[in-house]
């Protein structure tokens, strides 16, 4: 099976990892690569990293371009997704990494985003229940976001397990490239370099009712979610500390109990062994999770560390698992889980 794909945003982060894990997919071709207003420009000099690809030229992203795939990725800002799909038949599977079709509610859209809610389309999260069920066969699929991914497999299996109330406390360090390659004064090195940030403090992060959306079902109720994102000075990696009260009668080995059962088979998230804590840098480059949870008997809290790779299982690794699923493909293909250290 030869799959031709293109990539709509390849000059960005999360272009650029899609196609570094493209290229060591043994059943892909890649086609066209487009960008907005580095069109014209070589890959090479964008994307250094992507030396098999350095001699190809960005075209502009348009529907002619980007037709005759079998799947097309789109890495572009929120809002410019939708209307680039719309133009893409539904014979092709079109991957959308933003956060265009991510919500199910128009009002939270509306709320933190800004163009009109182009609609929900299946979700790229396949260790929740039912998630691969939901792509597979699928032809759009939406990408979620870095901290929901990295959220919510750290508290489902808790909420699964019937273990924890439902108001969930997260605070979560996140690196630089999470922001994009476009220039911003708040992520020059000068900034971030020795320093650590808040941001989005107090339900302000769009990423709030993504979580919630995930998390209640699970739980069968209304999850709040308070949420803290901070700014650290690193290129990549999520590590998100996540707690929820825990409903009486829980105990350290019901969490443990809960969160192996959950995590047994996934070939993707790992649960660490007792002791061990998740580190960024465990997960660089590679479509990883790394899970610990431990139960604080003094609070009565329940508290599940997760760390991802935001470029990797945080975006272009989950786009690709859920093309590998939605294809009928093995769902490992072209995916590692061994990072880079140190
Ligand atoms: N970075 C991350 O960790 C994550 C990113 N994502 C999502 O992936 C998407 C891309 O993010 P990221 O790669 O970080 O962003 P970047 O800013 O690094 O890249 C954006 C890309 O979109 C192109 N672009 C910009 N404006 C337009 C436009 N109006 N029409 C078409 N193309 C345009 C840019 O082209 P050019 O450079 O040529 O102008 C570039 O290729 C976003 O929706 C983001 O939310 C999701 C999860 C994690
Ligand atoms: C550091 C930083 O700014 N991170 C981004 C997260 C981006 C991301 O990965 O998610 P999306 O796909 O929803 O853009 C933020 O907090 O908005």
């Amino acid at each position: 099976m030869v799959v031709r794909v293109a990539v709509a945003g390849a000059s960005g982060y999360a272009g650029g990892e899609v196609l570094r894990l493209l290229l060591s997919h043994p059943e892909v071709e890649i086609g066209a690569l487009t960008g907005n207003s580095n069109a014209g420009q070589l890959l090479g000099s964008l994307q250094p990293h992507l030396a098999p690809l350095a001699g190809r030229t960005l075209a502009a992203t348009t529907p002619e371009v980007l037709a005759g795939h079998d799947v097309v990725f789109l890495a572009l800002p929120h809002g410019q997704s939708a209307a680039v799909a719309a133009e893409l038949g539904e014979d092709v599977l079109v991957i959308d990494m933003g956060a265009d079709h991510r919500l199910k509610d128009s009002a939270d859209w509306d709320a933190f985003y800004g163009a009109p809610h182009a609609g929900t389309w299946p979700y790229g999260l396949p260790e929740l229940p039912g998630g691969r069920a939901a792509l597979e066969g699928s032809k759009r699929i939406a990408v979620p976001g870095c901290f929901p991914t990295a959220v919510t497999l750290a508290l489902f299996p808790a909420y699964a397990a019937q273990l924890a109330e439902p108001e969930a406390v997260i605070v979560a360090a996140t690196g630089t490239s999470g922001a994009g390659k476009a220039l911003k004064p708040h992520l020059l090195g000068s900034e971030v370099m020795g320093s650590v940030s808040p941001y989005g403090v107090g339900g302000g992060h769009r990423h709030t009712p993504e979580m919630v959306q995930n998390l209640s079902p699970i739980a069968g109720q209304k999850v709040s979610v308070s949420f803290t994102p901070t700014l650290v000075p690193m290129s990549r990696g999520i590590l998100a500390t996540c707690s929820a009260k825990a409903l009486p009668g829980t105990t350290a080995d019901a969490v443990r109990a809960a969160y192996e059962k959950a995590y047994a088979d996934e070939p993707f998230v790992h649960l660490l062994p007792e002791g061990q804590w998740p580190a960024t840098s465990s997960v660089h480059g590679s479509n990883a999770v790394r899970i610990q949870v431990a139960y604080d008997g003094s609070a009565q809290r329940i508290i599940a560390i997760s760390a991802i790779d935001n470029l990797t299982k945080g975006t272009a690794g989950g786009a690709v698992q859920s093309m590998n699923i939605a294809l009928g493909l093995p769902e490992e293909l072209g995916l590692s889980t061994i990072g880079v250290a140190p």
